[in-house]
Order: C-alpha cells, then structure tokens, then sequence
C-alpha cells in the first residue's frame, strides 16, 4: 500500500488544515479502511496508530477505529464524514507494529481494525491506571513578558522552589513543596511567569500495577557461573556473529531436554541488552514460573513479565513502560509478541513447537510465525528452540530457510534416562484386589524410587475421575446438553461435567435413558489415579497437578515449590507437568497411559503424542543420580512410542513428513480450515452450501488462471466437523488446501469476498488450523 505518510507533529492548526484525510479501521471482520476528512481543530492530533471516534454504519453512530494512515487522497467517491474526535495523545502502535498487524489481517484474513483491538491491551485502550494530570514549568527567558510584572514574596517563593527542582511539578505538588496555596500557582501562571500543560501519568494504582507487570518483589539469585560446554560453544560461535551484525535471521535450536538451551538464550539476550536494545522471549503460560523468571531477571537487566493472570490495568501499565523504554526483556506467553519494544534486537520462543502459542479466537495467528514476520520487518535475529520442533519449523530448517543449531547431549555428560516401554496387554494381574492404573511394574519402580529418596513424576493426560459415564442397560453415554461430547465424573466437584464448555450437572441417581439404577464410571482420569496412589503408598505425599486443582493464580507455583522442596514426593498431573521442570531428585518419571491422543481425527494426533513423550521423559535424570522412565501402552509398537522411548526425534521427524507429504498435509501444503456455524442446524448447512457454490466458481477462475496445471488448491467439504454440536452451535466445516499460501489466500479471498451470512449464522477462517474438532 502506498502511502503518503504525514509526520503528526508537523501538522500544527497553523498549516492549512484542508484536505486532511485519515483511514480508519474498525473492529469489524474482513474490512477495509474507511476515508474521513479531518476538522482543522484535530489537523495537530490525529495520527497513525492513534485511536478516533467516527460516524459509522447505518445511521452514523459514533464509532471507535484506529487510524492508519494520514494523508491528501480524498476517497474516490461518495460523500466524506467527518472524525468526531482523536481518543489518544500518544500513539498506541508504531510504525513496526502497523506492518505487523496489516500483515496479521492479510494473511489470517480478518479486519486490521480486529487485529489492532487485539493487540492492544484493553487496559492501554481504556488508560486504565493512568489519569491526566496538570503540570507547570518557568516559562523560557525569550518568552518572558516585557515588562516583567511584579510578583509578592509568596509567589518568588513558589517560582524559586520551581526553578530550585528543575522538572515541571504538578500544580499541586507545587503548591505542597513551596507551602502555598494553589491560587499562588495559577496566578503566576496568570501572570506568564509559568507555562501549565497536560500530561497523562500513572495514577498511584498505575504504579502498583507496574511494579506487578515487573514482579520485582521475589529475590534474584546471583547468575551461576556456568561455563559453556562444547555444543554450546559452537553453537554460540554461529549465533554470536549474527547477534553482532544484526539483521534478519531465523535459527533453530533443536537440544534434547537439558542441554541448555536456556543458557544459550540468556547469553544472546545479555548480548543485544549490552547493545542497548531489547529482547522478547515467548513461552508457553505454563513455563512463566518464578524459577524461569528469575533466571532471566538475574542476568538480563529490567525484566518485564506477561501471563495470564493480570488485570487490564496491570496489562496497560506493563504496555506503557516498555512503551517508554522502562524495560530490557519482555518475557511472556502468546501475546508478549506485540510488546511495544523500542529498540528490539532479538526474540527468543522456547518450545516453538507448544500448541498454546496459536490463538483459537479472532485473530487466529500463531505467536511463532507472528514473531518470525516480526522480526523479518524489524531486521532483527530470531531464535526458537525445542527438544522436539515443530515438523513445520523442521521442514523450514531443512529446506535452509532456518539455520539450524544442534545440542544433541545433556550438559555434564549426564546420560539420556533410560526408557522402559510397559506393554499392558501382557501385564500380569495383581495378586489381590482389582487391576488398577498402575501396573505391577510400575508400581514396583515408584517403591524402590521412594525407597531411595527419590522423587516420581507420574503423567495421564486427562482430568477427572471417570471418562465415560455410561448405563449398561442400554447403552445411554453421558453427555452435554449443549455439544456431542461425553461428560466426565469429577469426584470432588460431584459431577458430571463437559470439558469443552464447562456445563456440569448432577451425577445421575438412574438412567435418563431406561431408569436403571446401575450406572457405570469407567475410564480413567487424574482424580482417580490420585486416589490409587494414595491407597497403594500411604506413607508417601502426593500431589495433583492439573487445570482443576491449579485454577487459582499462585497454586501452581506452591506445588511446585513443596515438591523442589522435597515434601511431595509424588507429582500426578496432565501435560501440565510434561514441560521444562527441571528437579534433579526426580529419578522415576511414569506415563499411565500413552496412548491417551494417539488416535485423534487429527493429521497432528502423533506428533503431539511423540513431542509429549519426549517432553515428559526429560523430566527424569536431570541430576547427578540418574533415572529413568516407564512408559504404559496398549500399542508398544506404534513408531510414536518406540521412537520417543530410543530419543529418536530426527527418526520420527522423518518418518512423520513421509507421511505428511504422500497425504498433503503441512509442511508440505497450506491448510485452511472453514467453519461454519448457527444454533439452526439447517440455516448453518443452508449457508454452507452457500459457500459451497462460491468456492466451486473460485476453483475454476482460479484452475482457469493456472492454465492447464492442475488446479493447486483443493477443497473438502461442506463436512459436519468431527464435534458436530458445540456450545449449542451445529458446525459444518470446509478444508481448502493448496502448494502455496498465494494459491490458498487467492481462492479464500475470492470465495469470501461476497459471503453474508445470514443473520443468526457466522463463519470462521482459520489458516494454518491446529484445532481439528
Ligand atoms: N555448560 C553448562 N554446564 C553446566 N550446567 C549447565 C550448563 N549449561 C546449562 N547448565 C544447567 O543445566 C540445567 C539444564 O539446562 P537448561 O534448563 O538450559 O536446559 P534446556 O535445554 O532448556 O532443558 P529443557 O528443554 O528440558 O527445559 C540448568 O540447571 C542449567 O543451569
Ligand atoms: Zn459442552
């Protein structure tokens, strides 16, 4: 887009104010910028990045948008409006920030005004935490009145105190510092001996909150001094050069879990910090542990954290401070990739591969491909690493448009723990009592770990008591009034609850279905294997970690703390625990059950599988005494399990794109998905077709513009989506894949540039899907 791009603070209401014009966007699915004319008493505020309030719509209401460009180009037609009002003195987006967001809505297809409304913190929108405050300051020499007029004792001794702190005071600090009354100030300013003007500051809560977005208040540990070992050398001896260059250059750091690719994070952000610019580290929620956190604010100057659990005032008052230049290094989940740095230089993602970092709301992106576009507009290096890399980023790697960086050993020489696959069919019955979860070998391995002093970290990746509530009667499943999903029994709530939407209802007395009264729990969850642990080892504390018991801010971190401190010696939990905790004293690292998401309807279901695995396997050893890791299965000789209990990721990795590419499945073609949805099943399956019909016309201009190729993009669907209801919405869904993004944006641009749905019936786009129900 070309654009004529008017500096603001040169506008002042002197220069002609007409033929001003400013686009808008407005929190509004795949739109364009709307042209309004700009009044010559907002020529000197309106900017770029800006937020204004316009008449919009049908009947003109008054509208908040951002603006996007300022410029001369009146619209081509139609009549012009005027804005109303600018909402900001300050520019919420840079210049860096605009490209972004513009690409975001170019290639995830929704409105720029939606990506901006996302991206900027409600709290920054709102200026929650702040408030507008009244300054004075002496006027300057050349601008004082001539004559000067006479001042009493009591006004000098306000003007001196002024003059004696050399800043501009609040009115009525001021008045406080010289003993006066307020009326003293304003009549020097009256006279033109003080100059006043508005400012919008932190208000005292404001400053609270920064202090919060800082959790500066927990100790920093003194940095360890650790020597970089071999691997790390080299790889560092690639990394160092780019760092000192700058300059735009994606790596990938694939090291098997704990070979210390923190360490080498750290040092790359020590580096550009010592240049003066910034760093953003993206991890996953899970991972924004104080543990974490303190080895970043140890070493890398003022550290700045985004989770989850801050408020909008507190999530303002972060965006304000590395908006002015308060802070070195952003850490944070998903959205720290918008942080409105300065100067960045670098952006670090640990475990590039984790799921969490693709946004399943509006704007569907991905935190890692944001970060890498970032950081191609910002001419800046990149760094993302994982002991088991995404198969996207692997591909990227080899294909060399990453520069891949190897640690294939644990610091120290520490081994790889052993991984001992059990197979459950062939398990042996125990001698008394039912069949529990834990099988006899396993059970045997928690006992002599326990024995030892060691600790166990045991995973099954589902929450819950019973997974399947059922009647044997006739055959009646559980499930949820509003999606067609099973209800799972959580003991402790007492009842049955759907995992999607979070409805619950009373465990059943009998049958809804025939009246029976023998209603069956089976499955296994996490609250259950909990109660089998508690009765096979009373002596021993165990802990349960997942989203039921960790829902309130800090819980997480306490369990975290009890078992580092050795007064749990059992952790139970779901993938919660899988991920880069590192506790030396755990010697024994259990899966229940693997093969829990093997078998999902979804091209990623091994993948996940393999990366869980290898993820909760490098929980164990991680000291000096060593471990080892049990792995329950049903299918010891899926490629999945095999190649996760030999660390085999290059293997698997290769396996998987076989099959990935004979299926045309990412990373070898661009996917799409296409939802469509309406609490009336036949008015969501009226619009599908709908879409259906404007799809084909956009294949064949599209086969027709490709001239005798085969046409490159194709479509399946309308389909019912694997979870047909949810949230009471009935959901058809379309899958558009293609060889190349251009090709897949071209038909989706053109399919979707006429559909309106009806009202009552909405549709999604998601490119590059990770949630396939
Ligand atoms: N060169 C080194 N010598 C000794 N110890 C090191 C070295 N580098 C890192 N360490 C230590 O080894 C441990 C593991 O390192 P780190 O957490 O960086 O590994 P990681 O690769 O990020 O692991 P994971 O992927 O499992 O989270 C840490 O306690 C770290 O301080
Ligand atoms: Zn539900």
């Amino acid at each position: 887009m070309e654009t004529l791009e008017l500096n603001p603070t040169s506008i002042t209401p002197l220069d002609t104010p007409v033929g001003i014009y400013a686009d808008i966007v407005f929190d509004r699915p795949l739109d364009h910028p709307y042209t309004y004319a700009v009044p010559a008493a907002l020529a000197g505020k309106v900017g770029t990045g800006k937020r204004v309030e316009a008449p919009f719509g049908r009947g003109g209401r008054t509208t908040s948008g951002f603006c996007v460009r300022v410029g001369h180009n009146p619209p081509a037609r139609g009549e012009v409006k005027d804005i109303a009002r600018v909402l900001d003195d300050d520019a919420l987006v840079d210049e860096h920030l605009m490209k972004l967001t513009r690409w975001m809505a170019d290639y995830y297809l929704c409105g720029w005004g939606q990506v901006l409304h996302a991206v900027v913190p409600a709290g920054v929108r709102d200026n929650a935490g702040t408030r507008q405050a009244t300054f004075v300051e002496p006027v300057a020499k050349a601008e004082l009145p001539n004559p000067l007029p006479t001042i009493t004792a009591v006004q000098k001794a306000a003007l001196d105190c002024l003059k004696k702190e050399n800043r501009p005071l609040e009115l009525g600090q001021l008045a406080r510092l010289a003993k006066c009354g307020p009326g003293v100030v304003a009549s020097l300013v009256k006279k033109r001996l003080l100059k006043k003007f508005t400012e919008r500051v932190e208000s005292e809560a404001g400053g609270q909150h920064e202090r919060a977005a800082e959790a500066d208040d927990s100790p920093v540990s003194p940095p360890p001094d650790i020597q970089l070992n071999a691997d790390q050398t080299a790889v560092w001896d690639k990394l160092n050069p780019i760092l000192h260059a700058g300059g735009f250059h994606a790596f990938l750091l694939h090291g098997v879990t704990g070979s210390g690719k923190t360490e080498i994070y750290l040092r790359a952000i020590e580096e550009v910090v010592k240049q003066g610019k910034e760093a953003i580290v993206l991890v996953p929620e899970i991972s924004l542990t104080p543990q974490t956190l303190e080895r970043f604010r140890g070493r890398c100057g003022n550290v700045a954290v985004l989770h989850s659990h801050l408020t909008d005032a507190e999530r303002g008052a972060y965006w304000r401070r590395v908006a002015t230049g308060h802070v070195q290094v952003v850490v944070g989940a998903r959205s720290a990739v918008f942080a409105p740095t300065r100067k960045l230089g670098l952006i670090v993602i640990d475990e590039e591969h984790e799921t969490t970092f693709k946004q399943e709301a509006t704007p569907r992106y991905h935190a890692r491909d944001v970060a890498v576009m970032r950081a191609r507009l910002e001419d800046i290096p990149i760094v993302m690493g994982s002991a088991t890399p995404s198969l996207e980023s692997w591909a990227n790697a080899a294909r060399g448009a990453y520069t891949l960086l190897e640690l294939p050993k644990r610091v120290e020489d520490r081994p790889m723990p052993p991984v001992q696959v059990i197979d459950l069919r062939h398990e042996p019955k125990p001698q008394h009592g039912r069949p529990g979860a834990i099988s006899p070998t396993l059970e045997a391995a928690m006992r002599s770990t326990l024995k030892a002093k060691g600790q166990v970290i045991l995973m099954l990746n589902r929450r819950g008591f019973s997974t399947h509530v059922h009647c044997p009667g006739c055959g009646h499943v559980a499930q949820c009034a509003h999606c067609d999903l099973a209800l799972t029994f959580h003991r402790t709530k007492a009842a049955l609850v759907c995992h999607y939407c979070g409805w619950e209802t009373a465990p059943y007395a009998k049958c809804p279905g025939c009246g029976q009264a023998a209603i069956r729990y089976q499955g296994l969850g996490t609250e259950k294997l909990h109660v089998e642990i508690e009765e096979k080892f009373p002596g021993s504390v165990c802990q349960r970690m997942d989203s039921d018991t960790m829902s309130k801010p800090g819980s997480h971190q306490r369990v975290l703390d009890a078992f580092r401190d050795g007064l749990v010696h059992i952790l139970v939990g779901t993938q919660m625990i899988a991920k880069g905790l590192d506790f030396p004293n755990v010697t024994l690292v259990g899966v229940v059950n693997a093969d829990v998401g093997l078998h999902l309807p979804d091209f990623r279901s091994a993948e996940r599988t393999f990366q869980l695995l290898a993820q909760v396997a490098g929980r164990a050893g991680r000291g000096e005494k060593g471990g080892r890791v049990l792995v329950q299965t049903y299918t010891p000789e899926h490629p999945c399990i095999t190649l996760a209990a030999g660390h085999d990721y290059a293997t698997f990795a290769a396996q998987e794109l076989v099959h990935r590419k004979q299926h045309k499945y990412p990373p070898y073609e661009r996917m799409a998905r296409l939802i469509v949805r309406s609490e009336k099943e036949e008015a969501a399956g009226a619009f599908a077709d709908t879409l259906a019909g404007a799809f084909q016309s956009a294949l064949a201009t599209h086969a027709r513009d490709s001239a005798g190729k085969p046409p490159p993009v194709r479509l399946l669907g309308p389909a019912e989506c694997p979870v047909f209801r949810l949230k009471n919405f009935y959901r058809f869904h379309f899958q558009v894949q293609a060889d190349s993004s251009a090709a897949l944006h071209d038909v989706l641009r053109a399919a979707l540039a006429t559909a309106r749905p009806p009202s009552g019936v909405e549709f999604q786009v998601d490119i590059d899907p990770y949630s396939m129900l």
